[in-house]
């Protein structure tokens, strides 16, 4: 079935948490609207760009975009940037039944509010393997009161101004900054919000019918908070991971990093005349932003009935030992889920490190620091366009004396905008090695994404990667299949993936100011058999050159 969307993107006064903002909205909603496909169906979104004055993408985040790589939606990457009036059509299919969500994809736009819901669901003939009555969706993103633009600006800035924590933890686009839900559990002096319910801020209540089975489908498309879930009561059981099923298993809460989706199944099995809190907080940062909270309604209780118990308190924000049990129980679902190749062709290591060039704070991968070119490279590599990038190959990996304890000891970096070409259905193992920042004993969490493919995550270790002890302990039987996997402080994680889809492929950390800074890195594999881009892909820099070149012929 083709799926046909009209989509105007514009700036829109809106209220997110009870402080007047300004969101990117689509078709005068905020979050965008949700996409809803079947299997196998086709979505057609003419995306209009109303900003005026800037360009536009949208990445839809977890859909491999196999034979439409231009559909990606990665600035300067798989396409040009929307200008300002143009109408861009995104046309691709949805081949993986599972939770997915969408955003922009250039400079910050997605921390402005730019993103939505995309959720595939089986054919009505297909099974899932487990049950459940009803379904429901929240969607997480983190939200601040300076603008995208300044924060950009801060970013840029020498000397460099870090945007610092978010103001408020969204959930569906809802929080509260000046009031709480549960104010009366709090020891802060924050008001009991007086809400009505139609506020924009106004939390969106989650009904439900006592003793049924639930499927909460959540995704987080935060710019920078790790978070960690929790529904008050209720054990949930993880069953599916970034659109693959994965072996159940039982958590009283769990995290959930930018760029990662799950579905978890829950039972209303509690005393149904109370209702119960559903919160997140801030995992892997010291928090400063209050938890995001909003209420479980059993039916026919009050909306307004405010839980018996104080909100769940969430782990302590830097017990890792929490977070690693967490990631280590997701396993691929044994006989449904696919094994990755036993032996690899290349093996990449990616040191991330915190890095100055020129007085400018930056992040780079093995000593570069990700510039985008301003022709996308899907074109310029499908043409041969040789001046158009550094095709240089970028580093392999990093030096063997490297002390990833301590802060880089020359700590200067260069741009670049290298690309690592990956020879056609080969099998690729990379390993993403964290380190010390600039500052003594920091090292954050980051979240990687990859696009175009899914990966398996092959094991996560501590300290720097060990080839003679650390391949040996690599999860070849039942590692799940994912297209976001996290990096632990002064730790490593190990990912395999078949690199079978042409085209040309961002691997970045999900944290939107850390890609901002540079923290990521570019594959591309067989573009020659990339066909059908659609010029208007392209009409920027030295390809839209090539375009104007052909029709004067
Ligand atoms: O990129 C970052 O910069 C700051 C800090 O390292 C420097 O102010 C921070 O917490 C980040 O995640």
């Amino acid at each position: 079935k083709n799926r046909d969307y009209k989509w105007e993107v514009e700036y829109m006064h809106w209220c997110p948490d009870g402080v007047d903002g300004v969101v990117i909205s689509i078709n005068g909603q905020f979050p965008g609207p949700t996409i809803r496909a079947i299997v196998g169906d086709t979505i057609f979104v003419h995306l209009t760009n109303n900003l005026h004055t800037e360009g536009l993408v949208i990445h839809w985040h977890g859909i491999s975009q196999i034979g439409t790589p231009w559909a990606d939606g990665t600035a300067l990457i798989s396409q040009c940037p929307i200008n300002p009036g143009e109408t861009f059509l995104y046309k691709f299919k949805v081949d993986k039944a599972g939770t997915y969500f969408y955003h922009g994809h250039y400079g910050m736009q997605r921390s402005a509010g730019l993103y939505g819901s995309l959720i595939v669901e089986v054919p009505k003939d297909e099974k899932e393997p487990f049950h459940y009555d009803e379904e429901l969706n929240l969607l997480l993103s983190d939200w601040w009161h300076k603008s995208y633009h300044d924060q950009q600006i801060d970013l840029s800035s020498k000397p460099f101004r870090w945007i610092g924590e978010p103001q408020t933890l969204l959930m569906n686009g809802r929080g509260q900054f000046n009031c709480s839900i549960a104010a009366q559990f709090s020891k802060l002096h924050i008001p009991q919000c007086k809400l009505r319910g139609d506020e924009q801020y106004a939390p969106q209540i989650f009904k439900v019918h006592p003793n049924k089975t639930y499927r909460l489908r959540v995704a987080s498309t935060t710019a920078l908070a790790s978070l960690n879930l929790a529904i008050e009561g209720h054990k949930m059981m993880v069953v599916e991971a970034d659109g693959n099923y994965i072996q159940p298993f039982f958590v009283e809460n769990m995290d959930i990093y930018s760029g990662e989706s799950y579905s978890i199944l829950f039972k209303t099995d509690q005393n149904p005349s109370n209702n119960y809190w559903i919160s997140i907080s801030v995992r892997g940062r010291e928090p400063k932003t209050p938890q995001g909270l909003t209420i479980l309604n059993y039916i026919p209780n009050f909306a307004s009935k405010i839980p018996n118990s104080p909100p769940p308190l969430p782990p302590l924000w830097n017990d890792y030992n929490y977070s690693k049990t967490f990631s280590n129980k997701i396993f691929g679902l044994m006989g449904l889920s696919s094994r990755p190749p036993t032996r690899q062709n290349r093996r990449i290591l990616l040191l991330n490190t915190q890095n100055r060039i020129e007085g400018y704070t930056r992040w780079s991968i093995n000593n570069i620091s990700l510039v985008f070119p301003t022709t996308p490279y899907l074109g310029s590599i499908k043409y041969g366009i040789n001046n158009a990038f550094d095709t240089k190959s970028p580093p392999n990996t990093f030096s063997k004396n490297y002390n990833i304890m301590k802060p880089p000891p020359n700590p200067n970096s260069t741009y670049g905008n290298r690309v690592y070409m990956l020879k056609f259905n080969t099998t690729i193992d990379i390993i993403l090695q964290n380190a010390n920042a600039l500052g003594e004993n920091v090292s954050e969490i980051h979240p990687w994404h990859l696009h175009g493919h899914n990966f398996w995550v092959l094991g996560y270790g501590d300290g720097k990667f060990d080839h003679k002890k650390d391949v040996d302990k690599f999860n070849l039987k039942n590692p799940p299949l994912r297209n976001s996997v996290v990096i632990f402080p002064y730790g490593w994680t190990a990912i395999r993936f078949v690199a079978n889809n042409p085209g040309v492929w961002a691997f970045h950390c999900h944290i939107e100011p850390h890609l901002h800074l540079g923290m990521g890195v570019v594959f591309a594999e067989g573009v020659h058999l990339v066909k059908n881009v659609p010029n208007e892909a392209l009409n920027c820099g030295l390809t839209r050159k090539m375009f104007v070149k052909d029709k004067n012929k």
